[in-house]
């Protein structure tokens, strides 16, 4: 008996060709291509300026590139329409909200909407997860405190459980590790691998190099709004890559134990 077998390769959760965005001084980002595999965690490293959180934005479809094409699961991402973009991408900012006439229960709720729609009301399965990702960041304490009166972590933890009670498939962070303190980076970094192994596509910038290295299965390092490298943190983040992106002395490496550590040159 013949079997025939097919073998099904999913396309890229996210893929970029091409991409380029200009401003009124000149071109921001260039020619930037890339492909983040479905279930994975990328980190986005590079110095001030390099043009972080503008690939962010492209890849969320919150700017529109001059140049080139980004892909969400092989549909154009141009294609798609606000509401189709908000269910299937989750966005954490640089800095969270400042004021807002909400509880933390009413604003990790908020994340529901784009499942909702328009019309939608909430019901228990939409409270059971704001419990959840309430408990995950360790504010169900603060469930009912108003938004005001939150320290800049306790916001960011709140702005994080808004994003797990989404549920979107991708989610796009820019340095999600802001306000945090050394335990809640290690929790949420833990939780941004679990979340990638049970199939989420995590995009985060980072600037802790070390931290990138140990918790990224990849790293797309950018400098001058050129990706100067990408691949395994290893292979990515090797010293003259980033001497050249950081334009300073910088060598990444990982002790016999496995822990990476970073090296900085005095510069003279
Ligand atoms: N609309 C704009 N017009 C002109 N320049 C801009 C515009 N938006 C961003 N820039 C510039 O583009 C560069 C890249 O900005 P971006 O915010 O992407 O950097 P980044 O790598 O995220 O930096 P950081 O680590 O400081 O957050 C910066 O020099 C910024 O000043």
């Amino acid at each position: 008996m013949n079997i025939a077998l097919k073998i099904h390769t999913s396309p890229p959760a996210i893929q970029f060709r091409s991409l380029g965005l200009d401003v009124r001084d000149g071109s921001l980002l260039d020619s930037l291509e890339g492909s983040i595999a479905s279930g994975s965690v990328t980190a986005v490293v590079g110095p001030n300026g390099a043009g972080k959180s503008t690939l962010l934005r492209l890849l969320g479809g919150l700017l529109r590139p001059s140049r080139g094409e980004v892909w969400l699961d092989a549909m154009p991402l141009r294609a798609m329409t606000t509401a189709e973009r908000a269910r299937r991408i989750g966005w954490l900012g640089q800095f969270p909200p400042q004021d807002l006439p909400l509880t933390v229960a009413e604003y990790v709720l908020l994340g529901r909407r784009p499942q909702l729609g328009s019309f939608g009301r909430p019901g228990s399965d939409d409270a059971a997860r704001v419990e959840h990702a309430l408990a995950v960041f360790e504010l169900g304490a603060l469930a009912g405190r108003r938004w005001h009166t939150l320290s800049g972590g306790e916001r960011q933890r709140a702005s994080l459980a808004r994003l797990l009670a989404q549920d979107a498939p991708i989610w796009l962070l820019d340095e999600p590790t802001n306000h945090l303190d050394l335990k809640h980076q290690l929790l949420l970094l833990r939780r941004l691998r679990q979340e990638a192994a049970e199939g989420r596509t995590i995009v985060t910038v980072l600037h802790d190099l070390p931290l990138a290295a140990r918790w990224a299965d990849q790293v797309l390092l950018l400098g001058n709004g050129r990706l100067l490298a990408q691949g395994k943190p290893a292979q990515a983040l090797r010293t003259d890559h980033l001497s050249q992106a950081y334009d300073w002395p910088l060598t990444l490496w990982q002790s016999q134990e496995g822990h990476w550590q970073l090296a900085v040159g005095d510069g003279g």
